[in-house]
């Protein structure tokens, strides 16, 4: 069969040439490295992508399909993808399409049969950097200019692009998730979520635990959250940078002022750091993987943890309320806090993934008996 060609092209003008496996057309965003050995789908459709383009480093994808199970919300949030092998042939007894069929009806442009070690290597000496996939007409000094016109995640603002606009239907409060979950009826919590763009398993995983969950509007504001009178406050993941997320900010200040439960993965936790006092900074490449070790500062023990962000907290500009409480063995850098005047607590890595270990699950236990605490 003819194989259509495809360019990736980064802003620093390295040029790799491979083949489409994806959508015709050309996609551009900061190109980031993922380490995970599985779990294309749910990188895929992780909505904190948004404005990415993302290599995986191991290099056989696509072996087990698609199915409609293994993602994260309801569309592919990626800006493309860049792998070194797409086997002839996926097997899996829950595949239903090939991944370069979904790409394809996902309009995602995606490149295969480049060298994503080379790739990786540019990306840990230089710093993420944006890039440029051309599939079907190439062209590189096209490819070259609309890499070098991407802005850059820096000051960006995503969260409010990606979360649902429409107050009215969550404030319902039910929400049946794409997999079918129902919030139980006799559910003990009563959890509204800030949605800056959450992952299906977050609220997966409040819901087993009891937890009826009410999801907001990125710009709800804390009148509105409070008035669902919470015994928790959620704050999600999301893409972009949590510093111009001010309105956030703002909301996730006054509700833990007011005392009310927090718990916030990833952006949530940045803006909860950004809501106390402290600050974020742009990493050089980020943490994206599903193997990074990450210690729990209480009782010295070690996780495995699944990770996905380019921004971090600064440690050196934490409040004195406001106390580390994980760090990341891999480059010392901050990966949980907790208030320690309020019963707020947040983590940078994913601790609802379970890309094999799962241990990271009892920081949700955590938030269960804050909420269990504050009703006594
Ligand atoms: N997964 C996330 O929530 C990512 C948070 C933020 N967008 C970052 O890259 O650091």
């Amino acid at each position: 069969m003819p194989q259509t060609p495809a360019v990736l092209v980064l802003a620093d003008g390295t040029v790799f040439r491979g083949i489409s496996i994806g959508a015709l057309g050309e996609t551009v965003g900061e190109v980031v490295f993922n380490t995970s050995i599985t779990g294309y789908q749910e990188i895929l459709t992780d909505p904190s992508y948004t404005k990415q383009i993302v290599t995986l480093t191991y290099p056989h994808i696509g072996n087990v399909g698609v199915n409609v199970e293994d993602v994260e919300s309801e569309h592919v949030y990626a800006s493309g993808l860049i792998i070194r092998d797409l086997p002839l042939l996926d097997s899996s007894w829950r595949s239903e399409k090939s991944l370069s069929e979904y790409l394809a009806e996902n309009n995602v442009v995606a490149i295969a049969d480049i060298d994503t070690r080379k790739l990786t290597r540019i990306l840990r000496e230089k710093g993420a950097q944006a890039g440029c996939i051309i599939a079907g007409e190439v062209d590189d000094v096209r490819a070259l200019e609309l890499a070098r016109s991407f802005p850059g995640l820096a000051g960006m603002d995503l969260a409010k692009v990606v979360s649902r606009k429409d107050v009215g239907t969550f404030e319902l409060g039910e929400w049946k998730l794409g997999a079918g979950y129902v919030t139980p009826g006799d559910a003990k919590f009563n959890v509204v979520a800030f949605d800056y763009g959450v992952k299906h398993n977050i609220l997966r995983m409040l819901v087993e635990r009891g937890c009826k969950v009410t999801i907001l509007p990125a710009q709800a504001t804390a009148e509105e959250a409070l008035a669902l009178n919470p015994d928790g406050v959620f704050l999600s993941n999301g893409p972009g940078d949590p510093e111009p997320c001010d309105y956030a900010i703002k909301a996730i200040s006054s509700i833990v002022d007011k005392g009310v439960p927090v718990f916030g993965i990833c952006l949530g936790h940045q803006l909860l750091a950004l809501a106390s006092g402290a600050k974020t900074v742009k990493m050089k490449f980020g943490h994206h993987g599903a193997n990074h070790p990450v210690q729990d500062l209480d009782d010295k023990r070690v996780f495995i943890t699944s990770q996905n962000h380019g921004f971090a907290v600064d440690p050196d500009s934490l409040p004195a309320n406001l106390k580390s409480t994980h760090v990341s063995l891999f480059d010392g850098s901050l990966q949980g806090i907790a208030r320690t005047d309020k019963p707020a607590f947040s983590f940078q890595g994913h601790p609802e993934a379970s890309p094999g270990p799962n241990e990271m699950s009892y920081l949700f236990d955590r938030f269960i008996n804050l909420m269990e605490q504050q009703k006594q």
